[in-house]
């Protein structure tokens, strides 16, 4: 029709290839997903948490500490990597320490809102976090807690996490939140 004009397409993020994001086991038979960039980097991220546990650069150097005698399984959380910790850091609140989303267990988030395309992205993993019955039976306020890990084009680690409030009353919360890094180093004693 004359004068009609169609809405702009809305931005697509990069379709991502099948060898660059893997769903694997983990040591104790939980799921994560291993990204691998075309330029050698990995990253490997677990649904237990929604952590990440390993970065490695393309000469394969791990850049995070997890403890050997890491576990990988609920109740705990996993000593390592990248836990995040939501709703609260610490002690700062009634929760126990640095909340519970770093022992729940996440899902791939298939259909996340898009984000700015970043051209030097090439890979990257959508999980998700929402609250069950019993989460909120200790934290009254329904999230949805969206976290992207992706790989950048020189090997760096890119987190992005949206946290949306879906209370269906509105009602506003506040919370707490750090991602708690486990870099690896050579030798403690000089730090
Ligand atoms: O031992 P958690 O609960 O995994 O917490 C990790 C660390 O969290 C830090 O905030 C504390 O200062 C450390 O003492 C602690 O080791």
């Amino acid at each position: 029709m004359a004068g009609a004009s169609s809405p702009p397409p809305t931005p697509k993020s990069p379709k991502l290839q099948p060898p660059l994001l893997e769903r694997a086991k983990g040591p104790s038979g939980l799921d994560k997903i291993v990204l691998r960039d075309p330029r050698g980097f990995t990253a490997e991220v677990r649904l237990y948490g929604g952590q990440v546990t390993s970065w490695k650069n393309e000469q394969g150097d791990e850049l995070l500490f997890v403890s050997s005698k890491a576990v990988f399984k609920s109740p705990g959380a996993i000593r390592g990597g990248i836990p995040i910790c939501f709703p609260q850091f610490g002690t700062h609140g009634n929760l126990e320490k640095h909340g519970f989303a770093r022992n729940r267990l996440w899902l791939v988030d298939d259909n996340p809102p898009p984000l700015p395309v970043n051209s030097g992205i090439k890979t990257y993993a959508d999980l998700i976090l929402k609250p069950s019955e019993e989460d909120l039976k200790i934290w009254p306020h329904r999230f949805e807690f969206r976290l992207r890990v992706a790989l950048g084009p020189k090997g760096d680690l890119f987190l992005t996490s949206r946290i949306r409030n879906t209370n269906t009353d509105g009602k506003p919360f506040s919370f707490t939140f750090a991602y708690h890094t486990y870099f690896s180093v050579s030798d403690i004693s000089t730090y």
